[in-house]
């Protein structure tokens, strides 16, 4: 329904000249009892039909032969992404891995000797003797292969921070970029904030971690290789005896995922309550309508139900547990009661038995810890499948290159029957919209709210694409270029413009894509333009004051005056075209006037196109085109005069020309209120 709608007829139908009580709508009375978020006894019933979800929900069910199949390929990319991060320093990691290793397994071998020496027939003093050599040999080995481990932590701590900085950054500059459209959708938002929260966090432990893990299978390898070499039947005994624990240690990492899946959600809920109780923008109205105890109970609530899931995991990780301790205890047991047995029956010498004892223990020991690595790797690596996918997502996601920019200069810009539908949008926002823009024109965007004259900017700035239809730069389809070079091209001021906290200078000069160089003169030929010269000028460090509170000295600006910073950022980026949506809403009577009177008088220019959004129809009447939306598309559209003189097929003035009267109107009866009194 259109704003003109809303004009009310007196009983004899004639048009009342001031706007009168709204037309009432079909709506039922609200419950007088409601819930702030679904309710539920599941933690995560909200999200069963996310389809993100469905990815968790395969990895969990996946078979664990199937994530340990995995593990190969997860290694290859984290040793890929170290190797790209330090080519150096992994090469170093790697081999200095392999010689700790071969030191340990050569060490056991070693004091198999000690062993058989001191074992063996003769005199204390003479088998001491004998045994000398080897214990210099182990000492020795030792040695060598504490220096060697030395150096993998030194090559880890070289390696682990940059290895973060890369992935930090791939994921950063990936999300940064996806088109517009994905990021309306909130369920990809759950994803990448899922993928923050986890998967990059895990990905960031993933080199100590498989490094961990190598050191662990080699020492494993090399003690196997030595029991191998003393009695075959040493290997499947040992293998017996850590099976239970790691069946325990899996079970665990496995719960523990779905529990996090189910919770996401919620987790990202109470932070949404977290921060508005703390955040200084909703801190004055949280006290005006006294809603902390709401919000508290809110908070509340929901960490009620992640203080339940969270008790319920860590009650099933310790049956799980005691469970895989008790088994394993017994199968340890057994182990060496058949050692002890082969010894005994004469199967192995006695030293060979003491060297098998110890390769047992260490193995052990080395076994749990791979089990532990393994368990942690898997555990990981459910977040880090998640992480790629996104990563995978956000690559299909980016804004189509072709390799082929925009012209510079642009003269016609012309719209084509565009329709265009947001993600999961029940209709769609434009429907049919066709106009031709030329350079030196200024242009306005009138109609009701939710008419789709935001939607047309952003498709003309190309942050969304057309779903039909075509919007071409003097004759180039803008799908056949980098959408990139026609957002460079464009400057947008939107709604609720970004507060960037940095100086007032990078506040100007962000729109043009830097926070750290500026062309003074265009800086301050925006800012007069747009009227925050005065703003500046007031503030205590000028264009070096930080606009945010949260720094030394920092100064927090009214919106009207944020509004200004913004519009001089628009006119900073000097684009072919200029998009004011609405900036000027928060500001002062006087400002929104010196605001439009540059833009539209002022700083006209023969190569630049200007986009103006108004619900002020006072604004736009020194337009040379104006377009008026409804429903997604134009009905209208013409300069003041035609829009002014133009009649519907009943002989009633047009959309535009009722809403003019109908603003004019309410000012004229506010001013002749004003002269009664
Ligand atoms: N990000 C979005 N995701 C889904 N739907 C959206 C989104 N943005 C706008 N819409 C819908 O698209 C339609 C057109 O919205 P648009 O913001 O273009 O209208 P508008 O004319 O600029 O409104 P206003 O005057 O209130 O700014 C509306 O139905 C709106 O609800």
């Amino acid at each position: 329904m259109s704003d003109a709608d809303d004009i009310n007829r007196s009983e004899n139908g004639d048009r009342k000249e001031v706007p009168g009580p709204r037309r009432r709508v079909e709506l039922p009375l609200p419950p007088a009892r409601a819930a702030a978020a679904p309710e539920g006894e599941e933690v995560g019933d909200e999200l069963t039909s996310v389809y993100w979800m469905q990815w968790d929900g395969e990895a969990a069910r996946t078979s664990v032969a199937r994530i340990l199949g995995r593990l190969p390929a997860i290694s290859r990319r984290v040793l890929g992404l170290a190797y790209r991060a330090d080519a150096r320093a992994t090469v170093m990691v790697v081999v200095l891995q392999l010689a700790s290793a071969l030191m340990s397994a050569f060490g056991l071998l070693a004091s198999v000797r000690v062993l058989s020496a001191l074992f063996a027939q003769g005199a204390t003093s003479e088998r001491i003797h004998h045994a000398l050599p080897s214990l210099a040999l182990v000492a020795g080995l030792l040695a060598a292969q504490g220096l060697l481990d030395f150096g993998v932590a030194r090559g880890e701590a070289a390696l682990t921070p940059k290895v973060r900085r890369a992935v930090e950054q791939e994921f950063l500059r990936l999300n940064c970029h996806v088109r517009l459209e994905a990021v309306d959708d909130a369920a990809f938002a759950d994803e990448a904030n899922k993928a923050n929260d986890r998967g990059l966090y895990y990905m960031r432990q993933a080199v100590p971690q498989l490094i961990a893990l190598v050191h662990a299978v080699l020492g494993l390898i090399g003690a196997a290789g030595v029991l191998a070499v003393l009695h075959p039947v040493l290997l499947p005994l040992l293998l017996l005896s850590v099976v239970p624990q790691g069946y325990a240690a899996v079970r665990s990492a496995r719960a523990q995922f779905l529990s996090h899946s189910r919770y996401s959600t919620l987790q990202r809920r109470i932070r949404l309550f977290t921060w508005l109780l703390l955040d200084r923008d909703s801190a004055p109205e949280v006290r005006a309508s006294t809603a902390q105890q709401a919000l508290l109970e809110e908070h509340e609530r929901f960490a009620r139900r992640i203080e339940k899931e969270d008790a319920r995991l860590g009650r099933q990780e310790a049956n799980v547990s005691l469970w895989g301790r008790a088994v394993g205890g017994l199968a340890v047991g057994a182990t060496y009661a058949v050692l002890g047995w082969m010894t005994a029956a004469g199967w192995m010498p006695l030293a060979a038995g003491g060297g098998a004892f110890l390769a047992i223990r260490s193995s052990r020991g080395t076994l749990v810890n791979v089990v532990l690595a393994m368990h942690q790797i898997y555990e990981h690596a459910l977040w880090i499948d998640d992480l790629e996918r996104h990563l995978e997502r956000c690559r299909a996601l980016q804004p189509h290159r072709t390799g082929r920019r925009l012209p510079d200069a642009v003269k016609t810009i012309t719209v084509t029957d565009v329709h265009y539908t947001y993600p999961e949008a029940g209709r769609d926002a434009l429907r049919g919209v066709s106009m031709t823009l030329t350079a030196g024109s200024t242009v306005a965007f009138v109609g009701a709210n939710g008419s789709g004259k935001s939607t047309m900017a952003k498709l003309l700035a190309g942050l969304y694409t057309p779903s039909k239809g075509s919007i071409r730069w003097d004759g180039v389809e803008v799908r056949e270029v980098d959408a990139e070079s026609i957002q460079a091209q464009v400057a947008m001021v939107l709604q609720d413009p970004v507060a960037w906290p940095l100086s007032a200078l990078a506040n100007v000069t962000i729109g043009a894509g830097t926070i750290t160089e500026a062309d003074p003169r265009r800086a301050l030929a925006a800012v007069t333009e747009s009227g925050a010269d005065r703003v500046i000028a007031g503030l205590p460090q000028r264009w070096a004051t930080p606009l945010s509170k949260r720094f030394k000295g920092g100064q927090e600006l009214s919106g009207g005056n944020w509004a200004k910073v913004a519009v001089a950022r628009g006119l900073y980026q000097d684009a072919a075209m200029l998009v004011l949506d609405e900036p000027t809403a928060s500001m002062d009577a006087r400002a929104e006037h010196a605001v439009y009177e540059a833009v539209l008088h002022g700083t006209r220019r023969p190569d630049r196109i200007t986009v103006l959004i108004s619900h002020r129809l006072a604004s736009v009447t020194a337009c040379d085109m104006i377009y008026v939306f409804r429903d997604g598309h134009i009905v209208e559209s013409g300069d003041h005069h035609t829009l002014m003189s133009r009649r519907t097929a009943g002989g009633e003035p047009g959309e535009y020309a009722q809403l003019f009267t109908l603003q004019a109107a309410a000012y004229q009866a506010a001013a002749g209120a004003e002269d009664e009194t």
